[in-house]
């Protein structure tokens, strides 16, 4: 029997900061994400980062945390829960880190008879760090728990026509008479050598970005090129005028050099450069999570009003809106229906 895996990121189990040290300790020494030899990322993260992050981390997640839970993963669950009831197979929900994880997940569909999974994970982009460890760890658990059970990936949607849609729609119907001289596209950034990392070409990809724009094979896994890629689609579908809108990279971690331009660094500089109503749209995320509510809508907000801004607004993601729940099940009834 044919079975669905949604999986997204995952979140703490609360705002505690020894949750949030757990949540941290493992996400963080996900080789994946903090790629250094395990010796150096064991001595930084458990020496270093977890004395202090935890404690930082906590009180953000205080100011966004509802009384459900972790927006992130209210959200996923309801998403997953109107899928649900839209498909005529198993649906289950995983998340990447914390106590939802992957495994029991996969356990879950296995009890219902699931031997063919779909593994969806809720990121557009390819980044080793979201969309590849998701893949990687679903493999480890079939291989060493489920070796009957078969896996197909859902493949990045970053460009595709129905995702297109459904993002312009939900940002035209949030900014429905909002007005505004300027729109940020804010991705989630990554470590610029990731981008060296994911290059399967060895040879295509270049840190000052001028590679993007040139068709190669690398793009197939090049998380820069496909978030411009998804800007431009939606700045066709929306007919956004050139020199309307910008991209940048938000969310920095350590002091390597992360994607450019940083998104904090952009919204202190517009209102300088004229550019004193905004919209920020962040199109990485496809449900709202400490990365929005608390940096973009609320950390965003304040120092761009603080550096001369007047207007502004973060267009909240796609959530559980019925569009976004379409267009999922478009792709789980074209996997559904497909004969081997
Ligand atoms: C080296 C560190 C990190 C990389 C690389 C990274 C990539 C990455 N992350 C997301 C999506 C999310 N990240 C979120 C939170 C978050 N991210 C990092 C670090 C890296 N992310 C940390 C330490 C945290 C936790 C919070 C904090 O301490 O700042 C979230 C929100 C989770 C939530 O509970 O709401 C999301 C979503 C992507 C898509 C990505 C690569 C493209
Ligand atoms: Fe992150
Ligand atoms: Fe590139």
């Amino acid at each position: 029997m044919k079975g669905i895996l949604l999986v997204n990121l995952g979140s703490p189990d609360s705002t505690s900061t020894k949750d949030v040290r757990k949540y941290l300790d493992e996400f963080l020494m996900d080789e994946r994400v903090i790629d250094i030899p395990y010796w150096k990322r064991f001595l930084l993260i458990k020496g270093i980062i977890l004395n202090v992050r935890p404690k930082k981390s906590a009180a953000a997640y205080k100011k966004i945390w509802w009384d459900e839970g972790s927006p992130l993963v209210v959200i996923s669950e309801r998403f997953a829960k109107k899928v649900a009831t839209k498909v005529d197979i198993p649906v289950a929900l995983a998340m990447r880190y914390g106590s939802m994880s992957i495994e029991n997940g996969i356990k879950e569909l296995a009890d219902q008879g699931v031997d063919e999974v779909l593994l969806v994970p809720l990121y557009p982009h390819y980044a080793m760090s979201s969309y590849e460890t998701v893949v990687v760890k679903a493999e480890q658990v079939i291989a060493k728990k489920h070796a009957q059970m078969s896996m197909d990936v859902l493949p990045v949607f970053y460009n595709e026509k129905n995702y297109i849609k459904a993002m312009s729609t939900n940002i035209q119907n949030h900014l429905n008479g909002f007005e505004y001289d300027h729109i940020l596209f804010s991705y989630h950034g990554i470590p610029e050598r990731h981008i060296l990392k994911s290059d399967t070409t060895q040879s295509h990809c270049k840190i000052d970005g001028s590679c993007c724009e040139v068709a190669s094979e690398a793009h197939k896994t090049c998380y820069r090129h496909q978030c411009f890629e998804t800007t431009k689609e939606i700045v066709k579908e929306l007919d956004l005028k050139e020199g309307s809108y910008s991209n940048s990279f938000q969310s920095r971690l350590l002091k390597d050099p992360w994607l450019k331009p940083y998104t904090d660094f952009e919204l202190e500089k517009f209102p300088e450069e004229g550019k004193k109503k905004i919209a920020v749209i962040t199109p990485a995320f496809v449900s709202d999570c400490l990365e929005t509510l608390e940096e973009i809508a609320m950390e965003g907000k304040e120092d761009f009003l603080e550096a001369g801004g007047t207007d502004y607004k973060h267009v909240p993601c796609m959530n559980d809106n019925d569009d976004w729940v379409d267009v999922m099940v478009t792709w789980i009834n074209n996997w559904n229906q497909k004969i081997k």
